[in-house]
């Protein structure tokens, strides 16, 4: 286990990358700051942490005022680069020649994702937060395996166990078809189809039933939690919480709220899970140059997400656990009532598992196809199909959204 002067050593290297180009219409007094830690070496110990969390205080405040895609880019980045001043200020603090423990970790880790969270990557060093995670996680793994879990037995089981009488539905399943049968069959044609045999090869198909291994490689980070049974409850509500607590607050125990890591770019935060998946190939079949957004769904058994539709492509990949989903077409729409609310007028008001005919008479029309998606499958869902997910035991899946 290293030193926390050699780790300060290592972080140190990456200040090379960071240009104040970028952040050139921040304010005065806040650029001085971060222009003293970029100039000169030993200037860091002439900064009080009190300053660099001055500049991440007003930069916090500007980023979460009105719109979060009207945020300028140099607040964004000014968020970065103070995180990582403010991190490496952080392991000067400690005795260089200690080695850091569990509380030292979780601050440092704090740091790390709350910059990651607010901030945006910077040109030179789009992976600057990303890498300093990685840098700290090298030298310190050992320390993340005493985090002990208190998974029941029976909550273990939950992952495998699940009622076999459940019918397949009437869907298709199609053994990893050619690139020119799934471009020819679905993506043209539109029809979702459930893939088998396509991620085999993923690493996460094993190393993520075992929750000890996310705990030891991410326990600490921080990410958004979904709280309440589905998103169009009154009570629902997000959460910020560290990976570790999630998953013995939510995974592990079913008292209190269903917590929900949903539609959450779990892999831009935490570089080292994006090794575990691989992007189908399927996703070339592609309208533009865009990158392919890929999102974490993970939770407890008994996670909703109301019926609803996407403008994009998806392939949602099952990685834990199994779900229960409900597809129907866009031309089916009128027979599902959706909101009449802006933001919610891509979901439903019917609940496919059991529709309140008096109140939606129109739904017996509907003509549901229903899966249940199982590990190492992957169900194609074409761009406004709507759909509606159940899970029915631990799940992770990931989605590929694309264009
Ligand atoms: O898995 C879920 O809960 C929902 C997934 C979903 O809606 C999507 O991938 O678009
Ligand atoms: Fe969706």
């Amino acid at each position: 286990m290293s030193t926390a002067s050699e780790i300060y050593t290592e972080l140190l290297e990456l200040k090379t990358r960071i240009g104040l180009e970028e952040i050139s219409e921040l304010d005065i007094a806040c650029k001085s700051t971060i222009h003293r830690f970029l100039s000169n070496d030993s200037a860091l110990s002439n900064i009080p942490i009190i300053k660099i969390d001055a500049v991440l205080d007003y930069t916090y405040e500007r980023i979460n005022i009105g719109n979060w895609k009207d945020v300028k880019p140099y607040l964004r980045k000014t968020m970065t680069i103070a995180s990582y001043i403010k991190l490496i200020a952080c392991i000067k603090s400690i005795e260089p020649s200690s080695h850091l423990d569990v509380l030292h970790l979780q601050k440092l880790f704090k740091i790390i994702d709350h910059g990651l969270l607010f901030g945006c990557p910077i040109e030179k060093e789009p992976q600057l937060l990303q890498k300093c995670a990685t840098i700290l996680n090298k030298h310190n793994c050992e320390q993340l395996t005493d985090m002990k879990l208190s998974s029941s037995a029976q909550n273990q089981d939950d992952i495998q166990n699940i009622d076999s009488s459940c019918h397949q539905g009437n869907e298709i399943i199609v053994e990893c078809p050619s690139m020119e049968y799934f471009y020819k069959e679905h993506i043209l044609t539109q029809k979702p189809v459930v893939l088998t045999n396509c991620i085999q090869h993923w690493p996460a198909l094993t190393k993520w039933t075992d929750q000890s291994y996310l705990i030891k490689l991410a326990g600490l980070r921080t990410v958004p939690v979904e709280l309440g049974s589905k998103y169009t409850d009154a009570e629902w509500t997000q959460k910020l919480m560290t990976l570790g607590d999630f998953i013995k607050q939510h995974i592990f125990t079913t008292e209190g709220p269903t917590g929900y890591l949903a539609q959450y770019q779990l892999f831009d935060h935490i570089s080292e899970l994006k090794n575990d998946i691989c992007e189908p190939e399927y996703c070339c079949f592609s309208d533009t140059n865009d990158p392919v957004d890929i999102n974490a769904w993970f939770g407890p058994k008994g996670t909703v997400s109301p019926l609803h539709h996407d403008p994009k492509k998806n392939l949602l990949a099952q990685v834990v656990g199994e779900k229960r989903i409900y597809l129907f077409s866009p031309s089916d729409s009128e027979f599902l009532y959706p909101h009449d609310d802006e933001l919610l007028n891509n979901t439903a008001r019917v609940d496919p598992r059991c529709p309140d005919l008096e109140l939606y008479p129109k739904y017996k029309d509907a003509k549901a196809q229903i899966c249940i998606l199982k590990p190492g499958q992957m169900l194609y869902i074409p761009p406004k199909w709507w759909h509606f997910v159940e899970s029915l035991s631990i799940s992770f899946s990931v989605s590929f959204w694309w264009e």
